[in-house]
C-alpha cells in the first residue's frame, strides 16, 4: 500500500491524511470545494507544526514540510483513479455516503483497490451493496483526534473478503502504527454502541438542569479519570456527528438510550456544532 486516497478533508480526514503522510505514503485528499481544502489543510499543518515544535516528527516523517509534500489536496474525485486503498471521511450522512461509494467504485481503476469508510456508525453493506466490488469495501474507523489516538475499528460486512480486512490491518498496524480492533457490521460497532449513549445521558443530565456542564464533565474527569469529559467530548466530536450517529444507533436498534435529546437537536439546528463552529456546550 503506497497510494491512498482520503474523501473529506475535515476533523478526521485531515487526522487521516496527516498518519499516512508520516507513515511515508503518497497521500491524495480530495473536499467538496476549494475553501473546504483550505480549512483541511490549515488544521493538518497546524497539527504537523506542533508536532515538529515538541520534537515528535521522526527522522523517517521528515520535517512537517516534508510530509505536507506528499499531500495533494484536490476538488476532483478523478484524481483518485490510481489509489490502492481509498479511506472516506466525508458527513456522516448515509445518503451521501452511498452516492460516493458509487463513484468511487467507478473512478478507482485497480480492481483490486480497497474501499473503506471511516463512518461511526452508518451499516458497512449499505456501502458495498452499491458499489460492484463489496468484497473490497469495509470500515477503516479512527479515533478523533486520530494523531493521538491509537485504536481502529476494523468493520468488514458480510460480502467483505477476509484477504481485505487482512490488508486493511497490515495497512494500520503495521504502516500506521495503530491497534486493530475486529467489530462485527452494525450501527455504532464497538466504541460509540457504549460511548455515544454515554454522551446522551450526559447531555439529558444537564438539559433537566441537575447539574452544570462544567461539574458534569469535572465529575467524570475527577471521579472516573477520563481524559475530558461527556459534554466537552461532545463538543470535540460535532454535535452535528453526534446526533447523527444517536440517529444512526436509533434506527438500527430502537432503544431510547440511543434517541437523540431534543436539546442536542436544537443545538445542531442552531449551529453551535461544538469546536469546530467555536460554540457547543463550552465557547472557544
Ligand atoms: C465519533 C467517533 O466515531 C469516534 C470517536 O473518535 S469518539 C472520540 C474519541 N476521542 C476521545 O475520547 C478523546 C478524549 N480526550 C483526549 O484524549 C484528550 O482530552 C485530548 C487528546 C483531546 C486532549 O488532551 P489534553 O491533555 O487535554 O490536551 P493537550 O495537552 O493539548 O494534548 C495532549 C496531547 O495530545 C496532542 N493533541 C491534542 N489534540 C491534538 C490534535 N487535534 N491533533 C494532534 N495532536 C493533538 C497534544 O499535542 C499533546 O501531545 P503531547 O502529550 O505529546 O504533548
Ligand atoms: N468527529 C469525530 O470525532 C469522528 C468522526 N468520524 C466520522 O468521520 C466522518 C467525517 O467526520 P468529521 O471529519 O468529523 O466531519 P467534518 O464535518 O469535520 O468534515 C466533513 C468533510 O467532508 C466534506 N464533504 C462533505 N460531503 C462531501 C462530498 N460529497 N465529497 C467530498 N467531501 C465532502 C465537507 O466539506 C467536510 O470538509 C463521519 O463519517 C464521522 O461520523 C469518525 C470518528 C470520529
Amino acid at each position: 500500500m503506497e497510494r491512498v486516497g482520503v474523501v473529506g478533508f475535515g476533523l478526521m480526514g485531515a487526522g487521516i491524511a496527516e498518519v499516512s503522510a508520516r507513515a511515508g505514503l503518497d497521500v491524495v485528499v480530495v473536499d467538496a470545494d476549494q475553501a473546504a481544502l483550505d480549512r483541511g489543510r490549515s488544521r493538518l499543518e497546524a497539527s504537523l507544526r506542533r508536532a515538529e515544535a515538541k520534537g515528535k516528527l521522526t527522522a523517517a516523517e521528515g520535517s512537517a514540510d516534508d510530509v505536507l509534500a506528499r499531500i495533494r489536496p484536490v476538488t476532483e474525485l478523478d484524481a483518485l483513479a490510481d489509489r490502492q486503498l481509498v479511506v472516506e471521511a466525508i458527513v456522516e450522512d448515509e445518503a451521501a455516503k452511498v452516492d460516493l461509494f458509487r463513484t468511487l467504485d467507478k473512478t478507482l481503476t485497480d480492481d483490486q483497490a480497497i474501499l473503506a469508510s471511516n463512518t461511526s456508525s452508518i451499516p458497512i453493506m449499505k456501502l458495498g451493496v452499491v458499489t460492484q466490488r463489496p468484497e473490497h469495501v469495509l470500515g477503516i474507523h479512527f479515533f478523533n483526534p486520530v494523531p493521538v489516538l491509537k485504536l481502529v475499528e476494523l468493520v468488514p460486512s458480510l460480502l467483505t473478503a477476509p484477504e481485505t480486512t487482512e490488508r486493511s490491518r497490515a495497512f494500520v498496524q503495521d504502516r500506521l502504527g495503530k491497534q486493530a480492533i475486529d467489530c462485527q457490521d452494525r450501527a455504532g460497532f464497538v466504541v460509540n454502541a457504549l460511548l455515544i449513549p454515554f454522551i446522551l445521558s450526559a447531555i439529558r443530565m444537564y438539559e433537566s438542569g441537575f447539574a452544570s456542564a462544567e461539574d458534569i464533565d469535572q465529575g467524570l474527569v475527577l471521579g472516573a479519570a477520563h481524559p475530558q469529559g461527556p459534554l466537552a467530548l461532545a463538543d470535540l466530536i460535532g454535535l452535528d456527528t453526534t446526533k447523527a450517529v444517536a440517529e444512526s444507533l436509533y434506527e438500527e436498534f430502537k432503544e431510547p438510550l440511543y434517541a437523540a435529546p431534543p436539546l442536542l437537536q436544537r443545538m445542531v439546528d442552531a449551529g453551535l456544532l461544538g469546536r469546530k463552529s467555536g460554540r457547543g456546550f463550552y465557547t472557544y
